[in-house]
């Protein structure tokens, strides 16, 4: 049964200068499923999420968010728009003199018609879906741990109950055990919240534990998508260095079950 699509990037190209970092590049999300995106170090990845979201302009082709070109709306179209997804940005990209209650508040002061007790309890209630205690509403950024801030990011990115996510790296720099507990949140928020998840990550783990569909980024564009049985399949040196390489012997599922 194929899933409609949520994004659906046609023909980009995304260029600095003369450095032109994608050319002719597809991808679609569809709603509900988690995408991984891959790639070796400076293919693309970081860039392509931040041109879905409006924060690079693209030199040629379209960006469709649910159905609608946003590198070609107006301002209130675009903000409309911009409600319904939510980023989590690898550093975690919180202010610093603002409580992570008041860094989850942020995106909710747009809202219209919402009295300051429902703000608040509307972003208590997303720094707990995010796994963090009640008394890490209080704490500044600086008072946290690595997987902590990644933690009140993913929370501000839920905001304002977004239909899509976009996490860049979420679980680069924890620990194992941060790492394996941050891909169970993912998929149990997707799972209760219908998300639709743009991925960016280099963690094999995480692909294994949370994707159900991977993008390769390669040759300025998407090489090769597909399931984790299909990548396996896929020969191009840097798919087939990646994906049977010992890293991902190592990360293999069993090894990640129970435990
Ligand atoms: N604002 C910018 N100005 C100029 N060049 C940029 C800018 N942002 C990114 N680039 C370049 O675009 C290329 C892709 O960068 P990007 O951060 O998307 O890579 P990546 O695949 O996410 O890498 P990594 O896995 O190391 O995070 C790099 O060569 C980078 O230097």
């Amino acid at each position: 049964m194929s899933r409609e699509n949520v994004i659906e990037v046609r023909n980009l190209r995304t260029q600095f200068g003369d450095h032109v970092v994608h050319q002719d590049l597809d991808l679609d999300l569809r709603r509900g499923e988690i995408l991984g995106v891959v790639g070796g170090s400076g293919t693309g990845k970081s860039v392509l999420l931040r041109s879905i979201v409006g924060l690079i302009r693209p030199a040629a082709g379209s960006v469709s968010v649910f159905g609608r070109d946003v590198t070609a709306m107006s301002g209130a179209e675009r903000e409309a728009i911009e409600r319904r997804w939510g980023v989590m940005f690898q550093d975690g990209a919180l202010f610093s003199s603002l409580s992570v209650q008041e860094n989850v508040e942020v995106p909710l002061r747009a809202v219209p018609g919402l009295s300051d007790e429902q703000r608040v309890s509307l972003a208590q209630l997303k720094v707990s879906m995010a796994g963090l205690p009640f008394k890490a509403n209080a704490d500044f950024p600086s008072d946290l741990s690595g997987g902590m801030r990644k933690r009140a990011g993913l929370a501000r990115a839920l905001a304002l109950d977004p239909e899509i996510v976009f996490l860049d790296e979420p679980t680069a720099g924890l620990d194992p055990i941060g790492a394996d507990a941050f891909d169970k949140l993912i998929v149990g928020l997707r799972d209760a919240l219908n998300l639709s998840v743009f991925l960016v990550t280099h963690d094999l783990d995480t692909l294994h534990a949370c994707c159900d569909r991977i993008a390769v980024l390669a040759e300025k564009r998407v090489l090769t998508t597909g399931t984790m049985a299909e990548m396996l399949q896929v020969d191009h040196p840097w798919v087939r260095e990646y994906f049977h390489g010992p890293r991902a012997r190592a990360a293999q599922p069993a090894d990640r079950s129970e435990g």
